[in-house]
């Protein structure tokens, strides 16, 4: 039995706190994996307490021990803030240093080099919206991101996709619904890499909200048939409403897929890189009942769109 199982056997027992120490025990005979496995657990808080600030420590550490996925999800940790301040410049060196080694940290490093954006990842200069429509509130950002920013998310998201799902009210659980019949993938905080990260800043200062207000980042993928029937992006009861959203048209090249909004017949099917800001609720968080919105099926080729909403007040596990 090696060091990881001895641990599980431990919880099993109910010895948590000493399983937590003998990972810590391997951690510091040198083996990464010990780190790892005690960095998900400190972040999942199922198995011990939740402690953000101990999880990026433990991932510094495996990182150390030469565990690269690890040092990824440390970089990431470190450039959005997770358990501890943000540091954009030492997560930005770190990267540069795995990216002697690692293709992808490589390639990121290429595509933050070709952003203008300053020592904290915030975006140097951004170009004025057009105001599509005043009630409700929508805006278009031509050219947000680059055409290279769009295959990109798309590259990463593509073997995350999974068939949305909905939670059903009855049983709590996640199901699919005809609702969304999309599918989607997630970068959650410890896959929000810089590059991502560097993204979610230039959409939080387009929309002039704070980065840590917005959910992880979605990439929506639609094939023909497939939709988001109108619905509302704001909850129904909630003390952190979402306020805005922001979509970001990744690819060209299909037919239908327009976002339309219900209550003027504004249909909107942005160019590459193009960026949808709308309002979903007032500054108190009242639902706007105009902001509905439905992204239409589309009838042929696939259509790519990477969505974040945007809340009142900060979000996630910061
Ligand atoms: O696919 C679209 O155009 C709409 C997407 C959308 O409504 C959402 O992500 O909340
Ligand atoms: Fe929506």
């Amino acid at each position: 039995m090696n060091r990881i199982e001895q641990a599980y056997e431990l919880v099993q027992r109910g010895q948590a706190e000493a399983a937590a120490g003998l990972l810590e025990e391997g951690g510091r005979t040198g083996n990464g994996d010990c780190w790892v496995e005690l960095a998900t657990w400190y972040l999942g808080g199922q198995i011990i307490p939740r402690e953000l600030a101990k999880s990026r420590e433990c991932f510094r550490l495996a990182g150390m021990a030469g565990h690269n996925r690890a040092q990824s999800i440390y970089i990431a940790l470190l450039a959005n803030g997770t358990g501890g301040p943000p540091d954009w410049r030492r997560a930005r060196s770190l990267l540069a240093d795995l990216a002697e080694t690692n293709e992808d940290a490589a390639k990121q490093l290429a595509l933050l080099a070709r952003m203008e954006i300053d020592d904290a990842g915030n975006p140097s200069a951004l170009r004025a919206p057009e105001l599509l429509s005043d009630a409700p509130e929508v805006s278009l950002f031509p050219q947000l991101l680059t055409s290279e920013e769009c295959r990109h998310l798309v590259d990463e998201a593509e073997p995350r996709f999974q068939p949305s799902v909905i939670v059903d009210p009855a049983s709590g659980q996640l199901r699919p619904h005809p609702v969304r019949t999309s599918d989607n993938a997630f970068f959650p905080w410890i896959d929000e890499t810089p590059t991502i990260h560097a993204i979610n800043r230039r959409i939080a200062a387009a929309s002039r909200t704070e980065v840590h207000s917005g959910e992880p980042l979605q990439v929506l993928r639609y094939r023909p048939g497939q939709e988001y029937r109108p619905h509302h992006d704001a909850l129904p009861h909630t003390d952190n409403q979402r306020i805005l959203t922001m979509l970001v048209y990744l690819n060209d090249g299909y037919e239908g897929g327009e976002t339309l909004f219900l209550s003027t017949g504004l249909k909107v099917k942005g160019q590459i890189g193009d960026a949808l800001l709308f309002r979903n609720a007032d500054a108190q968080g009242r639902p706007d009942p105009m902001a509905q919105h439905a992204g239409l099926p589309v009838t042929a080729g696939e259509k790519l769109l990477a969505s974040r909403w945007i809340h009142e007040k900060r979000f996630g596990p910061l």
